[in-house]
């Protein structure tokens, strides 16, 4: 196993990377930015190639044409103004292929095994499976059967969600996989897991002595995290109708935000020890007993007719390959609880949807309140305290509390501090593909999805869809442009609870620290 912390410090290492799907959107919108960013920042060394691969046919030319126009489109630092492009370029290959064509994998060995002597890059192989889950098994049997993991150096896979699409899929994916490689050479994308401010989660709570002490039941009255996107669903209607909100967010980065909250200190930072840690979470989560318990404590809903930024927008219903009398839920919150000594009686609520006012990732950490409020006699209402991880788009972290309102003699007001990373930090915030694709040439797995994680959140996310399918009438609709169904109101409501504004709209606020503005 790598030991992270010799890592920590150095570049990736000398690697050939296959991109299966390189003709796909996935490809053009991530991973080539990611690459440059990586290479325009020294994290590469030259010692690696790429080789593009899909069924359409491109000439080596035409790729690197490709790759050029989705770095000027979509990546942090632009191609034209640099003169490191041409070098950068000239590790980018491509071969046309179909991955259910074992032959055409004998032929990719021999322009791997080319390509590795040119760059001179040891073996080394990492295959990313920029593609629709379906093909994953064929393509590991075929890398095998092709001779392709026959290398000197080390070789791993990294492949996208979604990991199945429910758990006796994704064990039946899981196995294919495993015939061929070993469970630490298998790198499981959680895109959110690559964010900056998800990361941050660990560091802030393990390296500041004012959270610990606090982190728990006794002082913690509960938990929001907000995944709330504007976007509806464009032209993957097909996919997501048979998806729904649930398994495309919930599945996987609600609850990887939460094992993230949730988690003790692992023992050493290393990845299994981590993920031993987000393990232990999983399996504590209350498991609804039955189509009762779902109803009481998950809704969903689906977007109508409505408008964003003043401008009308269509139905679910009535988007490119979505069924006019489709059930699939664009929207869903959900009450959960981590059944431990820590977090025993502390909801964690969770929200996420598309057509909603903002685009927005929070994570809400709101304290309970003071056992006495010695102010009550000056008619002072104290507000709760609350931490905020502000993930997306704006990066940072605000804290809001009491102050003595200045000048006056008893009045309290909420003040909040608000640390604007990404206004400081600006352009050279990392990607998460970026940082993900450079901690999977390194070795690094921490950010990346273990089996039992996957298995253990298909676990709790199939109880629900069960009861759903038993309930098909519970769908509530919400127009688009607004923040769901009232049904998501009332299952904090009854609770004594509400959900709190997100982007740091926080009304009556004294905002202690101005952000940063962007330079
Ligand atoms: N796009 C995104 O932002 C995100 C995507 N993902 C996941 O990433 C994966 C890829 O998504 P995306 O890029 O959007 O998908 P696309 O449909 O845009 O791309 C699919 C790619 O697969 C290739 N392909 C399909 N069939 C074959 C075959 N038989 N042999 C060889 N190549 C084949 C296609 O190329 P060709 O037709 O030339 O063969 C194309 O390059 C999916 O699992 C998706 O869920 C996850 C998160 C975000
Ligand atoms: O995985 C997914 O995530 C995106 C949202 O990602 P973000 O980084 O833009 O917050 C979502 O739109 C998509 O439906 C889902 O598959």
């Amino acid at each position: 196993m790598t030991d992270i912390a010799e890592l920590n410090d150095y570049g990736a290492d000398r690697t050939l990377f296959f991109i299966f799907g390189a003709t796909g959107d996935l490809a053009r919108r991530k991973l080539f930015p990611a690459f440059y960013s990586l290479y325009r920042e020294g994290k590469l060394s030259d010692r690696f190639a790429v080789i593009g691969l899909a069924r359409r046919s491109r000439t080596n030319e035409q790729f690197r044409e490709d790759v050029r126009q989705s770095i000027q489109e979509f990546a942090r630092y632009k191609g034209e103004e640099d003169k490191q492009w041409e070098t950068f370029a000239d590790h980018f290959h491509y071969m046309s292929l179909d991955i259910n064509k074992l032959e055409a994998f004998q032929q990719l060995r021999g322009l791997a095994d080319r390509l590795d002597e040119t760059y001179d890059i040891g073996g080394n192989r990492l295959f990313y499976l920029a593609l629709a889950p379906e093909l994953f098994g064929s393509v590991s049997y075929n890398l095998r059967d092709g001779g392709l993991l026959e290398t000197k150096g080390w070789r791993r896979l990294v492949i996208e969600k979604p990991f199945g699409y429910d758990l006796p899929s994704a064990e039946k994916l899981n196995e294919q996989i495993r015939q061929v490689f070993n469970e630490e050479e298998v790198y499981r994308i959680d895109h959110y897991l690559g964010k900056e401010m998800v990361q941050n989660i660990e560091v802030v709570r393990f390296a500041n002595a004012f959270f610990e002490p606090l982190w728990n039941n006794k002082h913690i009255a509960n938990i929001q995290i907000t995944l709330s996107e504007t976007v509806g669903v464009e032209e993957r209607g097909g996919y997501y109708d048979h998806a729904g909100a649930l398994r495309d967010m919930g599945q996987n980065h609600m609850l990887q935000m939460i094992t993230m909250m949730a988690m003790e200190p692992p023992s050493r930072m290393e990845p299994e020890d981590i993920r031993d840690e987000k393990v232990k979470v999983l399996r504590s989560l209350r498991v609804f007993r039955d189509a009762e318990d779902v109803k009481s404590n998950v809704v969903r809903g689906q977007y109508s007719a409505g408008e964003m930024k003043g401008k009308p927008v269509p139905a679910y219903r009535n988007e490119e390959g979505v069924p006019s009398d489709s059930m699939t839920e664009t929207y869903f919150a959900a009450k959960v609880f981590v059944d431990n000594f820590r977090w025993a009686g502390v909801p964690f609520y969770i929200r996420t949807g598309k057509r909603l006012p903002v685009k927005t990732t929070e994570v809400v950490v709101e304290f309970k309140n003071m056992p006495e409020n010695v102010y009550f006699s000056r008619k002072t209402k104290l507000e709760p305290n609350l931490l905020v991880f502000r993930v997306n788009p704006t990066e940072g972290i605000y804290l809001k509390m009491n102050a003595k309102q200045p000048g006056s003699q008893w009045g309290i007001v909420p003040i909040a501090m608000d640390f604007c990373q990404s206004c400081e930090v600006g352009i050279n915030t990392p990607e998460a593909y970026e940082r993900l694709l450079y901690d999977a040439a390194r070795g690094d797995s921490t950010y990346f999805t273990r089996w039992d994680e996957v298995a253990l959140a298909w676990k709790f996310v199939d109880r629900i869809e069960s009861a759903w399918r038993e309930q098909s009438s519970e769908l509530h609709p919400y127009a688009a442009g607004t923040w769901g169904p009232e049904a998501a109101l009332t299952l904090l409501a009854q609770d004594g609870f509400k959900w709190w504004p997100v982007n740091g709209q926080h009304e009556g606020e004294v905002v202690w620290a101005t952000p940063i503005v962007a330079k």
